[in-house]
């Protein structure tokens, strides 16, 4: 069930179970690039004296992939038994084990014990609210954009990133506390009766449960759609790398460079920048230890993954930095805004299946997090009450409370941000961001962190609308005016 995801441009892999993309280390995989700029900074053990400074080059630095699995031992589900578990949980990533930590449920996963891949970045004030601030390895006190080589944005708001191991630990170890047991299989089938479903899976066992949960990410294998899906894509290509020195200022993150000086060498990698642009976002841990991933925000199709890893070559060399050795790598691609999931349906969703990805930003981590005790409160008060939900209706009042009103009104005007964003070219993306990170903190804050809803939101555009130069307000109104239209439209035809 591991899903491989065709666009017009590549393969992609998602992870089918964590809702989250993951790496995919199948370099050898990747034909050499046509063209190679020469220089002599990349070295590592394996690349002695002067390489190629190609992508290819740098993907020869690459380690084979270690899968590092959690030192647990987990209590596992009982099939032989027969019974019935109030909730099944297809899916251990965060998604999932954030809701099975709070219900007595079944969790089921073709590999519960494994370390979630990516390197997952937050806003401290985020992940301080969910009390999970011991789940931060780093953090940097503030972040910077890089609009142009002349102007900067010191953001005034601490950035971490998330210690993988430490809150899969912390999540599994409650879900144990609190009686969840384990399945390792992938689902294949889920047949639905009127009080019960049953989950067939791959290892031939039978789970049957009064809910299903569908926390499978991108996969989408037991939710329903029913429109066409048609999302932006934000790709990233991204390595942990030590270095022999990089420019950035420690107590700072890089949130985006959007710098292109970078490719004066090579104009028609410039011009590719132009049209749909890809900024570096960078975590430096120390003078020498540095995540690096360069990323295309949004665009449909998405970005070839050669050709980021292309800019990215350009980029680091531009900026002095050899890489001495990669510790890990990561391919992203992640299916951004698209229609929700037809609600409501039988099977509940979380995470990406549920179409939780900010459609502006790509960001669903601390939202999904934030978004598991209300399916969990949900399922525990509509199982418990009085006159107990069961089946379509049960399922019905568990959507209702994961997609009300005024959440799918902000994810309409998250949509409307991103169908902007897929038409700005490079500079009209700058002059965007350059009034974006302007606005009151109270204002991108929300937004990004999805705490704006549809009035506030209208006071965010008209702010960032005042806020802009007149060429991107020209820009806004003229590339915004039928998005805009769509949004109005979608918003009244969706009235409660
Ligand atoms: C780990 C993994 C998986 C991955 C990773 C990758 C990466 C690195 C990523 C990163 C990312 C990032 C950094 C992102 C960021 C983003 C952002 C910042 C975004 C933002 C956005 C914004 C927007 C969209 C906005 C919008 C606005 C608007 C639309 C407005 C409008 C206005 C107007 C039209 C005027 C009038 C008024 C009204 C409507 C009210």
């Amino acid at each position: 069930m591991d899903t491989l995801l065709k666009t017009p441009n590549e393969l992609e892999f998602l992870h089918p179970h964590h809702g989250f993309a993951v790496k995919a280390s199948a370099f050898t995989s990747l034909k050499p690039q046509k063209q190679e700029i020469r220089i002599g900074s990349l070295k590592s053990c394996r690349n002695v004296g002067r390489v190629k400074a190609s992508s290819s080059a740098l993907l020869e630095l690459v380690p084979v992939t270690k899968k590092e699995n959690l030192d647990f031992e987990l209590p596992m589900f009982e099939p032989s038994k027969g019974i019935v578990v109030d909730l099944a949980v297809v899916g251990g990533g965060p998604a999932g084990l954030a809701v099975a930590q709070q219900v007595s449920v079944c969790s089921i996963d073709p590999s519960p014990k494994l370390i979630w891949p990516n390197n997952y970045g937050v806003w401290v004030d985020e992940f301080e609210a969910m009390d999970l601030l011991d789940c931060l390895d780093t953090t940097w006190s503030g972040a910077m954009v890089y609009i142009d080589d002349r102007t900067t944005k010191d953001l005034d708001r601490p950035y971490g990133r998330v210690n993988r191991k430490k809150l899969k630990s912390k999540m599994m170890q409650k879900c144990i506390a609190n009686g969840v047991k384990f399945h390792q299989a992938k689902v294949i089938k889920v047949i639905h009766e009127e009080s019960k479903s049953m989950l067939i899976c791959s290892d031939g066992v039978t789970i049957q449960a009064t809910v299903v949960l569908d926390a499978t990410g991108f996969s989408r294998c037991l939710v329903q759609y029913d429109k066409p899906y048609n999302p932006g894509y934000q790709v990233a290509y991204g390595i942990l790398a030590e270095v022999e020195e990089h420019p950035y200022d420690l107590n700072k993150m890089v949130f985006m460079d959007w710098r292109d000086s970078h490719l004066n060498s090579n104009l028609e990698l410039k011009e590719r920048n132009k049209r749909i642009p890809t900024f570096l976002y960078a975590m430096p841990f120390s003078s020498q230890r540095i995540f690096l991933e360069e990323t295309s925000l949004v665009a449909r199709p998405g970005l070839d993954m050669k050709d980021i890893q292309e800019r990215m070559v350009a980029r680091l060399r531009h900026l002095g930095i050899n890489v001495k050795s990669i510790e890990e790598d990561e391919r992203c691609v992640i299916p951004m805004g698209g229609p929700l999931p037809v609600i409501p349906q039988r099977v509940v969703g979380i995470g990406g299946t549920a179409g939780m990805v900010h459609p502006s930003t790509g960001y669903m981590v601390a939202r999904t997090l934030a978004a598991a005790p209300v399916v969990a409160n949900a399922i525990i008060q509509y199982l418990g009450s009085e006159r107990s939900l069961l089946g379509n209706e049960l399922s019905a009042s568990v959507w209702k409370d994961l997609w009300p009103i005024e959440r799918r009104r902000q994810r309409e005007f998250f949509c409307f941000g991103m169908d902007i964003l897929l038409k700005l070219d490079l500079p009209a993306t700058r002059r965007f961001f350059d009034a974006f990170f302007d606005l009151e903190p109270r204002y991108w804050h929300g937004f990004l962190s999805s705490r704006l809803f549809l009035r506030e939101l209208i006071f965010f555009g008209l702010s960032l609308f005042s806020h802009a130069s007149n060429t991107s307000r020209l820009e806004i109104m003229t590339k915004g005016t039928l998005p805009l239209v769509n949004m109005i439209n979608n918003l009244l035809q969706d009235i409660d």
